[in-house]
């Protein structure tokens, strides 16, 4: 395993009883890295997220994460190593508030003891006090403090969007993965979640994976595509690299 990878995929595997929806795919992320996976329609991306991030367990292949073999773990175990995630369909706290579910997303990831809760111990107000900072300063990032006592549920869809970012960047990964990120954003939010995206790899260190279909951003914001087509890898390479190659051409940008 090359120590220089985040996040290193090799060969995985998905079958649905007959189907084989992912295909022998291979990804290799860096420190500070954002990468894409695109593909058409039912190419098998965010069944390659399912299985990276133990919602499913995938049939074969191997996945490392900062050096340690993680596939077949769940999901929550994934998580708690520094790999979070979004879903293509918003999954906020609806009936809570926009701060609300920035601290109760850090409760679960860290597990925090209920009882040292009930008995106020000073080391969990201490980690309440953390909490509440870093709810305050990823609203601000993401535009929101003015919406923090806000019910999630009467948030506009770019701004639930961005919360859910946000609601992933409290428990201070190490990789996030976005599934359709700027699926149903306008141009300008859009343009807003690139320079959020730069700003989690420049100022967080973090690296990003995302699923996307908005080619724009896409070519804009990856230091690297991989590109996979009826489950298996069609191409990988820079934005240049894989904007020319004469496959991808034909079986996706060509399509546009
Ligand atoms: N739980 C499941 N059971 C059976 N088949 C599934 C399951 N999940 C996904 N599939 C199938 O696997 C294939 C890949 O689907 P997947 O959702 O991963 O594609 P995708 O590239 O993410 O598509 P999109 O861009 O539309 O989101 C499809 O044929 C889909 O029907």
């Amino acid at each position: 395993m090359n120590h220089e990878s985040l996040l290193k995929v090799t060969d995985l595997t998905m079958r649905f009883g007959g189907l084989v929806a992912v295909d022998r795919v291979t990804l290799d992320i860096k420190p500070q890295q954002v990468v894409s996976i695109i593909g058409p329609n039912g190419a098998g991306k965010t069944t390659v997220f399912n299985c990276i991030t133990g919602f499913y367990k995938p049939t074969g292949g191997e996945v490392w994460f900062h050096g340690k073999a993680i596939q077949g773990l769940p999901g929550y175990k994934i998580a708690r190593q520094g790999m979070v995630r979004t879903f293509q369909h918003v999954r906020l706290f609806k009936e809570m508030t926009v701060i609300e579910n920035l601290l109760i997303a850090q409760h679960q990831h860290l597990n925090t003891n209920l009882f040292a809760g009930l008995l106020q111990t000073p080391k969990f107000r201490q980690s309440e006090k953390k909490a509440l900072e870093r709810a305050k300063y990823w609203l601000k990032k993401v535009d929101l403090l003015g919406s923090a006592n806000r019910l999630a549920a009467n948030l506009a869809y770019g701004q639930q969007r961005r919360l859910e970012i946000a609601r992933c960047m409290v428990t201070e990964p190490k990789l996030l993965m976005l599934d359709e990120p700027a699926a149903g954003l306008n141009p300008r939010e859009t343009a807003d979640l690139n320079v959020l995206i730069d700003g989690l790899r420049v100022n967080e260190r973090i690296s990003v994976v995302l699923i996307e279909h908005d080619m724009k951003l896409v070519m804009d914001i990856s230091d690297y595509i991989y590109v996979v087509n009826q489950g298996r890898p069609l191409a990988d390479g820079t934005p240049e690299q894989v904007r020319a190659n004469p496959d991808v051409i034909k079986a996706y940008l060509g399509e546009s």
